[in-house]
This record gives structure tokens, C-alpha cells and sequence, in this order.
């Protein structure tokens, strides 16, 4: 009980924290590659990835078209991939990513199953990056591929980047995601190792039986819905650094929380909190399962 306790407590400092370091490297940290940090411009996407989304908001747009723009890795699973970024975007966000990383700045991490990456809202890469990314472009895709899992309705995240190195994190257990679908892309640098592998939706009866393995593309990212149960084999060698994006429905998530299945009972927080709302939820058509 003392340590769950305390897992309460220090689970309800967080945000607090995070906006404490945001704010200090805000004040000081200075960047490498400023650029990033820059609204969002279609020069820095992979030309397909602008080639889907645009077909996703035009007139007429349908699931079997957009299918077409981009690979299925599982119909069943329904998993898919394209590339997202440059690979010269690629590498600048890596190089700044590195610089922080190296920098004595106050750093939070992703989460309890990672010790080593950024939050990129606590770097200030929200605004310019995420928000736009996720606005713009992955929200009609969403639409079209997730309809039922609030992907039309998509309406914060939370965005981090997840490193593996020798000596460091390696692997990454099985877990569910606090997201109604994820986007991960691998940003690089050179790897082996490190496949993916997927189960069914966590709440499948036997959700881990045959896990499906998915190799990481540098540039590419990854689509799957967050209740999809995955983890990350080992590194094999080198450093893996992927920018992982929750995305989040709050009509979705007012109505059931995805992580413990009830009715969300709300505490306030700051910034996008866990991406639930006080509003009365819209009325979108989700699957209980999903
Ligand atoms: O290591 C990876 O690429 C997966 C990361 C992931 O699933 C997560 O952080 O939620
Ligand atoms: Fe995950």
C-alpha cells in the first residue's frame, strides 16, 4: 500500500514538474538546430506523407483510396506505415534531440517503462511540431483509417521520443498505450534489433498468442490503435531514437478511460493532462473494445 501510495503522489506531481521544467528551458536552454523549432513546414514531410493527408481531405476521400497511399502492414491488426519525414528532418531533430539529451537541462522522462528520451512538450516542440503534425495531417488520415476509435475526433497527445543505446534502455516490455491510436516513427540513427511485435487489443482474451513482428524502416512511421497490446524486442546494435505521438480523442476517453475501463473520474492538470475533457463528450461512434 506504501508504494502505491506513493506512485499516487508522485503520479499526481507530474504535470506540476513538467511545467516547472518547461518553463526552465524555455529560459535557458539554447538549441542546436533552431530551425526545429520553426511552425511546421511541408518541406520537412516525406512527399508521400503530404500525398496521403492531401488525399484525405479532399472531396470524396475514402478508406480504399487512401489504402492505396500507404502500406498495410496487418488488414486484421489494422496496422500501417508510411514515411513521415525528410530524412534531413529526420536528422536535425535527432541532432537536437542528441544535443538536449547531452545538456544539464532537467529532463522528464516518457514514461516509468523509459528512462532515457524527451517529452517534446516540455522542449517546446508542441506548438510549432505536434500540434501541427497532428492537426494538419494525421487527423484526416486518423479519420479515414480509425473512424471508430476517435480518429476524426482527435484532440491532443503526447508526443516523446524513446532512445535505445548499449549500456542504456534496450527493450521495451508489452504494454497497452494511454492513446486511442499511436503514430511511431523511427528517426534513426543506424540499428538492428528492435522490431516491434503486436498482439491483439488488450482486452482479447488470449491478447499475446501470436504476436505479429514488425521491423523498423528509418523515416517510416507506424499506425496502430493505442489498445493494440506491443512492446519492443532488444537492440541488436546501435542507437534507436523514435519519436512516438499519443494521439487522443477526448469524446473517446470522457466516456471510458482506456487505461483502467471506467468512467474517468477528473482531477485538474496542466497543459493536455491525459487528454480528457470536462465538456459533455460529442456524440462519436466508438467501439468499446477499440
Ligand atoms: O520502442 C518503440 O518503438 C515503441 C515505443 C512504445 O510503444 C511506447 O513508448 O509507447
Ligand atoms: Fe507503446
Amino acid at each position: 500500500m506504501a508504494e502505491l501510495e506513493e506512485e499516487v503522489e508522485r503520479r499526481q506531481r507530474l504535470g506540476q514538474e513538467a511545467a516547472a521544467r518547461k518553463a526552465l528551458i524555455a529560459r535557458s536552454y539554447h538549441p542546436v538546430r533552431p530551425h526545429i523549432y520553426n511552425t511546421l513546414q511541408d518541406e520537412a514531410l516525406a512527399p508521400e506523407f503530404l500525398a496521403a493527408a492531401e488525399y484525405s481531405t479532399s472531396p470524396g476521400a475514402d478508406l480504399e483510396g487512401l489504402l492505396q497511399r500507404l502500406e498495410t502492414v496487418s488488414g486484421e491488426k489494422r496496422i500501417y506505415r508510411l514515411p513521415v519525414f525528410t530524412a534531413p528532418f529526420c536528422q536535425a531533430l535527432l541532432e537536437e534531440l542528441e544535443h538536449f539529451e547531452h545538456s544539464d537541462m532537467p529532463k522528464g522522462r516518457p514514461n516509468t517503462m523509459n528512462n532515457y528520451g524527451v517529452l517534446l512538450h516540455e522542449l517546446g516542440l508542441d506548438e510549432p511540431l505536434v500540434t501541427p503534425l497532428r492537426e494538419r495531417f494525421l487527423q484526416p488520415l486518423m479519420a479515414l483509417l480509425y473512424p471508430d476509435c476517435g480518429g476524426g475526433w482527435l484532440d491532443s497527445h503526447r508526443a516523446f521520443v524513446v532512445k535505445y543505446a548499449p549500456g542504456q534502455d534496450h527493450e521495451l516490455g508489452c504494454h497497452y498505450d494511454n492513446a486511442e491510436l499511436t503514430l511511431n516513427v523511427a528517426l534513426g540513427k543506424a540499428f538492428t534489433g528492435g522490431a516491434l511485435y503486436f498482439g491483439d487489443l488488450f482486452q482479447a482474451p488470449s491478447a499475446l498468442a501470436r504476436p505479429l513482428e514488425v521491423e523498423h524502416v528509418v523515416g517510416r512511421g507506424i499506425l496502430h490503435r493505442g489498445g493494440q497490446l506491443h512492446g519492443a524486442r532488444p537492440l541488436g546494435t546501435g542507437e534507436r531514437w523514435n519519436l512516438v505521438v499519443w494521439l487522443r480523442a477526448s469524446a473517446v476517453r470522457n466516456r471510458l478511460c482506456p487505461m483502467c475501463c471506467r468512467k474517468p473520474d477528473l482531477v485538474d492538470d496542466d497543459g493536455f493532462g491525459d487528454g480528457f475533457t470536462r465538456e459533455e463528450p460529442t456524440t462519436v461512434d466508438a467501439c468499446a473494445l477499440t
